[in-house]
């Protein structure tokens, strides 16, 4: 079964701990027919033999070493079982520490295709939920089904020794059990793994609620969103019970056969005594251990659930294990050479899921120089920008980096060489300076104040209690929409990449301090050819190039001047935000 041989593997460093627990549980569960021996010398001697009376003068020393043997036997049972534990859990942990290290790992090797797809619930539910049935699974289902296996085969055994008709009557029952575990494992599997999926819907419903918090509450929709929360928690409990339920089903007649075996064991164990076939002693031995029969039966439900967890849940890990990304980064860029930041386009075209978004784009840029692309919302630019870092790969066509295609390019050294901020702004929970320098911890506290005052955040960070040691919350939580960008930009800024993106980076900015920023990266220190994604003429205005993006095609192209003497989309948009302004526009586009 592959699942166990992802197990095996990934045991790896705790193999021996693991068979040695395996082991001391089949020692351990072994030792459990031991005290009924004992019990049936004691039966057949002290008790119920015909020298019984005769025994108990002259053998007292033999009871007495009997009954401290049981003692001792009981004792170091349970020092086994305490020991055996230990080992298991520790196995278990450590499976489980390396496996989620892994996953992790995996998940952050992922390319944006995959996270696109996957949502975060999901993912959240596999790192936790999932993790740990596979750790109790290891730690309990196997324990559990080797033990009670080695009792079942020890007191199959013993009884055969005893009186092999007995045993045969006893084991006639076992058929008829293991046909109706059976046919319960295939009945109650696929409710295990539409249960995993409910608790993966509940749990990504949790997660959105609690990131769009602010939504939900400016909405007044609290309401909607506790119905919402509601009917999937109902979901997931009723699909919970229904699992639950058909174990009703199968319980009574597993029940029955497991109350046959006290039965059988009565009726023919009490004829063959009564025929001088066995002792009393034996028959002692039998009832002592008809439990290491009928226990296995009656726990049997509960392990096969289990069971079908166990694999629901390993089933979704196996699927973030076994991920590979179509964009890997191998982090094997030994030296990061600085690029020039030269860029073309060669004909490309990109699709979503098949979905045209853009379409034959041609054009070239030098290093140094500033490129603003500009278009209506939905017409592909984020996309267009995404293909420089290789967040997506194009569909058709190349897009090249100092005249090498991405694809071929060493993926860390390249992303390594662009600065990115994206429209929506991410902080981490962290101070502001941690923020900052989050491409580059070991950045000086001078330097992060530098590129704060280049992204004009630094007079504002100052005014903040405790400066650039102001902790921002989760997602930039205490900040205003344009001082998240302007941190999202000194943190952009602070690897001095040879590539700077900004996506809409100023749109919440007010025009005095889109101005300084304008004049900072005019006056950048370092050599860095730049794209900005923008809105508003203010900014393109200063770029060397204009490219303007329509349905995914590029429909015009030049500077300032030549868009607006051209009157076509950008004119538009120029005459639209000058407006009411008194701005004029005359032949040459100049104001
Ligand atoms: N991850 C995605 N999966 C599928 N389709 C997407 C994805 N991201 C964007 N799209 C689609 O691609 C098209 C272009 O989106 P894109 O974000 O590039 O536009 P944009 O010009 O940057 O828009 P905006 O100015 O609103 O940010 C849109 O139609 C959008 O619906």
């Amino acid at each position: 079964m592959f699942q166990f041989k992802w197990l095996w593997h990934n045991l790896k460093g705790d193999r021996a701990r693991y068979i040695i627990a395996l082991c001391l549980s089949v020692i351990g569960s072994s030792l459990t027919i031991i005290n009924p021996y004992i019990g049936q010398r004691i039966v057949d001697t002290f008790i119920a033999g015909s020298d019984a009376a005769q025994n108990l003068r002259d053998e007292r020393g033999l009871l007495i070493a009997l009954g401290l043997g049981m003692i001792g036997f009981s004792l170091l049972r349970t020092g086994l079982s305490y020991f055996t534990t230990l080992l298991y859990e520790r196995a278990s942990q450590n499976m489980l520490y390396r496996v989620r290290i892994f996953l992790y790992n995996k998940i952050q090797g992922q390319d944006m295709k995959y996270y696109d797809r996957n949502r975060t619930g999901d993912l959240m539910t596999k790192m936790t939920g999932d993790l740990d049935m596979v750790r109790h699974s290891l730690a309990w289902i196997i324990k559990t089904i080797i033990e009670s296996l080695t009792v079942f085969v020890a007191a199959v055994v013993y009884f055969f020794f005893i009186d092999a008709e007995l045993t045969l009557w006893l084991l006639i029952l076992s058929p008829p059990i293991f046909i109706v575990a059976f046919i319960f494992a295939r009945r109650v599997r696929p409710m295990y793994v539409d249960l995993r999926e409910r608790l993966s819907q509940l749990n990504t419903i949790t997660q959105e609620n609690i990131a769009g918090n602010r939504v939900v509450k400016a909405f007044a929709r609290e309401e909607f969103e506790i119905n919402k929360f509601t009917d999937k928690s109902v979901n997931y409990s009723e699909a919970n019970k229904k699992a639950a339920l058909v174990w009703l089903d199968y319980f009574p007649y597993l029940e029955i056969f497991s109350q046959g075996f006290t039965v059988i064991l009565l009726i023919s164990g009490g004829l063959l005594v009564m025929d001088g076939r066995i002792t009393f002693g034996e028959f002692s031995a039998f009832s002592a251990l008809i439990w290491g029969l009928s226990n296995p039966m009656r726990s049997i439900g509960i392990i096969i659930n289990d069971i079908q967890r166990f694999f629901a849940s390993v089933t979704k890990i196996m699927e973030v294990y076994y991920a590979s990304p179509e964009i890997a980064n191998h982090h094997n860029a030994a030296v990061k050479r600085r690029y020039q930041g030269r860029i073309q386009f060669d004909n490309v075209t990109f699709k979503y899921d098949g979905v045209t978004v853009l379409e034959n784009i041609n054009f070239k840029i030098e290093p140094g120089e500033t490129i603003a692309i500009m278009g209506a919302t939905g017409s592909g630019k984020t996309t267009l920008i995404n293909l420089i870092p290789r967040f997506y790969d194009a569909a058709k066509g190349r897009v090249l980096v100092d005249g090498t295609d991405v694809r071929k390019l060493e993926l860390d050294e390249l992303r390594g060489n662009i600065g990115v901020a994206t429209q929506d702004v991410l902080l981490f929970s962290d101070t502001i300076d941690g923020n900052i320098a989050y491409g580059n911890p070991d950045m000086p506290e001078e330097d992060v104040v530098k590129f704060a005052r280049l992204a004009a955040a630094h007079n504002f960070i100052e005014k903040m209690p405790e400066g650039y040691n102001t902790i921002v919350g989760e997602r930039g939580v205490g900040l205003s929409g344009g001082q998240k960008q302007r941190i999202a930009l000194a943190r952009a800024l602070a690897v001095q990449p040879p590539i700077l993106i900004l996506d809409d980076t100023t749109s919440a900015v007010d025009l005095e301090t889109e101005e300084h920023i304008q004049k900072s990266l005019r006056e950048l220190d370092f050599a860095c050819t730049k794209i900005i994604i923008a809105q508003r003429v203010s900014t393109t205005a200063e770029a060397d190039r204009i490219i303007i993006l329509e349905n995914g095609r590029i429909i015009e192209e030049g500077t300032h001047a030549e868009l607006l003497a051209k009157r076509g989309y950008y004119y538009e948009v120029f005459k639209l935000q000058n407006e009411g302004i008194g701005r004029e526009v005359n032949a040459h586009g100049e104001k």
